[in-house]
């Protein structure tokens, strides 16, 4: 069966809903402000036309009193009652052009109790009914076609009561009747198509802004993510370089600590690239293990990792321990080396811990930590060398580095 492409539209299917059940939720405090101001000023003018009644028909005074105050007055405060109910909008609409069809019955029967000549040509307002019910509230179009349908069935139907109507008035009456009911519902039609229209491109631009937010935020989630081992990568360890400053004040000290597998290009060189890569991430879940949720842990460049802690736990013996801890376990997975003298894989570990302040920068805690890491190369390998600003611990630091290492393996 044929269906408008209006409604052909409205039954379509976004999610969940159908395209009309979501139209007329998302729309309803809009048209419902509409509908109340246009109800409004309707009802206005309405009740003031009892003046002109009574101005151009004295002898319907009494009956527009009684049927405008008595019918119309009071369906229109219920029509308002009716929406503040929390109901749809389309049923709202519905009650808008029931109440609206009914004074035009009303306004009919005013008008047929009057033998005034003048009454023919005060019959022509009754074609701004139409106008009203389709390109002035400008209802669901169904609403609207069978609305004025009836409307017009109801004024051409007291046309033929009307005192004084003869079949030239009803034809010259129609030449202006059908060309208002026939080009204000195709009016109401194209408005209304145009409106689901400009609703529906906002819908797909807001599910496009929608979708792209997502995947803007996994691209950025990913361009801060090492491939191999999941830890943090470089890039994202800037982000919190950035934070860094702000952390001054709130945050007492803070803990870098750089790991560097030791010997790993004759890891690679003897076991290949494949199982270079599983000995990478299997350090890298031992560190990640032996942290805390809050540490940045970050591969930092090739067979390095870098952690960065600042808060209370980043206090010089905190941190230590913790190198430690990690080179410790490293040591404890046993991955074989059999180029190097120990046999087994292992790491040297630069810490370095120092205070934060408001010009504090990454790069120069880094390099510090770099320092450290060197000297730990240096002096063989397989274990923690540290640096620190706090000069008060640098003794008893120096003793538990160097008792560590005695235990290496
Ligand atoms: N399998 C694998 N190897 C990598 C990766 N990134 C860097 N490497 C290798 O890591 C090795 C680093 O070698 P060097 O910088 O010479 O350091 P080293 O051999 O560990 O020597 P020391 O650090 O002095 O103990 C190089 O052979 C790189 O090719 C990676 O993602 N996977």
């Amino acid at each position: 069966m044929y269906r408008l492409p209006y409604y052909h539209q409205l039954s379509q299917r976004i999610g969940a809903t159908t395209v009309r059940e979501k139209y007329d939720l998302d729309r309803h405090d809009e048209r419902l402000r509409s509908l109340r101001l246009l109800t409004l000023l309707l009802a206005i003018f309405y009740f003031s036309y009892t003046l002109v009644d009574i101005y151009l028909l004295p002898d319907v005074t009494v009956r527009s009193l009684l049927l405008r105050g008595v019918i119309m007055l009071p369906l229109t405060g219920l029509l308002f009652a009716y929406y503040k109910r929390p109901v749809s909008i389309r049923h709202k609409e519905l009650a808008g052009v029931t109440v609206v069809s009914l004074s035009a019955v009303v306004w009919c029967a005013i008008l047929l109790g009057s033998e005034d000549e003048r009454v023919l040509s005060y019959f022509y307002a009754g074609l701004v009914f139409l106008m009203v019910l389709t390109i002035v509230l400008t209802p669901p179009f169904e609403h609207s076609l069978y609305s004025s349908l009836f409307v017009f069935t109801c004024l051409y139907t007291t046309i033929w009561f009307l005192h004084g109507a003869t079949s030239i008035y009803v034809i010259n009456h129609l030449t202006l009747g059908v060309p208002v009911l026939v080009l204000t519902l195709i009016a109401n039609y194209r408005f209304s198509a145009e409106s689901l229209r400009l609703y529906l491109e906002n819908v797909s631009v807001e599910q496009l802004r929608v979708e792209l937010a997502a995947r803007n935020a996994e691209l950025e989630k990913i361009s801060h993510i090492d491939p191999l081992t999941g830890l943090t990568n470089r890039r994202g360890l800037t982000r919190f370089a950035d934070d860094l400053q702000q952390l001054s004040g709130a945050q007492c000290c803070i803990a870098v600590i750089i790991i560097d597998v030791d010997h790993f290009k004759a890891f690679n060189d003897f076991y290949g690239h494949a199982e270079g890569d599983n000995c990478l991430r299997a350090v890298a879940n031992a560190i990640r293990a032996a942290c805390n949720q809050e540490d940045v842990v970050c591969r930092f460049g090739g067979e390095e990792f870098l952690i960065l802690r600042s808060d209370h736990s980043a206090q010089a013996f905190n941190a230590l321990t913790l190198a430690e801890k990690i080179r410790m376990e490293v040591v404890g997975l046993g991955i074989p080396h059999q180029p190097t003298q120990e046999g087994r894989v292992t790491i040297s570990v630069g810490v370095f811990t120092g205070p934060i302040n408001p010009d504090a920068e990454l790069n120069t805690f880094i390099k510090e930590a770099d320092a450290a890491l060197y000297e730990a190369k240096r002096e063989g390998r397989n274990r923690v060398r540290f640096n620190t600003h706090y000069t008060g611990y640098a003794s008893h630091l120096s003793m538990l580095c160097a008792s560590n290492s005695d235990k290496a393996l």
